[in-house]
């Protein structure tokens, strides 16, 4: 899978699968490029008891990325949550721990090499003062299960673009700081970490500005990596009100800005489109509201032409008030008028002079073609 073209994405988790008008509306390659399993390749999905592996649910999401023509990124192998118990609390030596995680990631990887464009090697191994957070395997193996981890992901799929993912790492600080360390103690290693992926769980109205996101994204290019955001929301207290979804606009328009001013960020990922099937509620009380499209899985036109001008591709028709999810009068607005068109991509995401939020885009510098069929193809 080539590395290096940018998408914009959505999580997604499989009981929302059974929706037919959610997956209609994720399965529109006009706002959607690419998909994140939320939770069903995680540690206690996967392996829920030693040795044991299940892929059902993952193998469901790839399958519908697969229809859909879908990017994958693939999330998380080494995690302290989600975890289950039998690895938790299991009281292994440093031997026998280093040999499940290899053996954990190992199996995972393999099952779907060839199907990732990004693996979430490692999840959240730091603390907000930037030191490694108390883990299982930090507790027993030592910061070296970071590079075994990713050696170990590297070995099972070479070609899949190995990344560190966190939160509160989106502007600079100490956590900023600990994960451009946990980078350079990768490489010192001389294992491959291709990339860090930015969270993004943001609250309107302290969303880093563009400016921080871009400098802090460019500390981490400068180490030789690339970065995406990975896990997108701003969340409001509920009921949200006029100036929340005001500022929320602009909050969502400065980061994807600041990606997409990163010729080395390849992409955003909002953690699930349609608020309702978003985390938040659940977990940070009174909160929520934090999607691009409400409860009712209608976009908020606010929020996505503020996306879609800051990712500097607004397709005609797509301010459209039709909701995507349903119409298709909407998803064929949004198509080109011309027939076709080439050129040099003048700027990240932009394929001769029109870019898309979704589907395919291609590196600054390259050469594009499109048609009427949404796609872009990169040469
Ligand atoms: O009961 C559980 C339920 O709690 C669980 O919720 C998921 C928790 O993880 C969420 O994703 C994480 C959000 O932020 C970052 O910290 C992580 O990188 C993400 O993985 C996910 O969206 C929730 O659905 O789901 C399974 C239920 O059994």
């Amino acid at each position: 899978m080539a590395a290096g073209k940018a998408y914009f994405g959505s999580a997604t988790d499989n009981p929302e699968l059974a929706d037919t008008v959610y997956v209609n509306g994720l399965s529109n390659t006009a706002d959607f490029g690419q998909i994140t399993p939320g939770n069903a390749m995680k540690w206690d999905t996967i392996e829920p008891s030693r040795g044991t592996f299940s892929y059902t649910n993952g193998d469901a999401i790839v399958s519908l990325a697969q229809k859909n023509g879908q990017k994958l990124r693939c999330h998380t192998l080494v995690w302290y949550s989600q975890l289950p118990n039998w690895v938790k609390s299991g009281g292994f030596d440093n031997a026998t721990l280093i040999s499940i995680m290899k053996n954990h990631i190992t199996n995972e990887v393999t099952h779907y090499k060839g199907k990732c464009l990004h693996w979430d090697v490692a999840n959240e191994a730091l603390n907000e003062d930037g030191t490694y957070r108390s883990n299982v395997f930090y507790d027993t193996i030592g910061p070296a299960y970071l590079p075994i981890a990713f050696a170990t992901a590297a070995a099972a799929d070479p070609e899949a673009r190995l990344y560190y993912n966190d939160y509160n790492i989106e502007s600079a600080g100490s956590k900023s700081t600990g994960a451009q360390n946990i980078v350079k103690l990768i490489k010192q290693y001389g294992a491959k970490i291709d990339g860090v992926g930015f969270q993004s769980h943001f609250i309107v109205g302290s969303t880093p500005s563009e400016s921080a996101q871009t400098s802090n994204m460019n500390a981490f290019v400068s180490l030789g990596v690339e970065v995406a955001i990975t896990e997108l929301d701003i969340r409001t207290t509920t009921p949200s009100t006029a100036s929340a979804i005001a500022q929320q606009a602009k909050d969502y328009a400065a980061t994807i800005g600041a990606c997409k001013a990163v010729s080395k960020c390849v992409g955003v990922t909002i953690w699930d489109y349609t608020d309702k099937y978003s985390w938040i509620p659940s977990v940070f009380s009174g909160q929520g509201a934090a999607l691009p499209w409400d409860e009712n899985i209608q976009k908020k036109l606010d929020i996505y032409n503020a996306i879609l001008n800051a990712w500097g591709s607004a397709p005609s028709g797509a301010t459209t008030t039709a909701n995507v999810a349903t119409s298709a009068a909407a998803t064929t607005s949004a198509k080109p008028t011309t027939t076709s068109t080439s050129g040099t991509v003048a700027k990240w995401g932009q394929c001769g002079g029109i870019g898309w939020l979704g589907g395919t885009v291609c590196e600054s510098g390259s050469t594009c073609t499109k048609s009427n069929d949404y796609y872009s193809q990169c040469i």
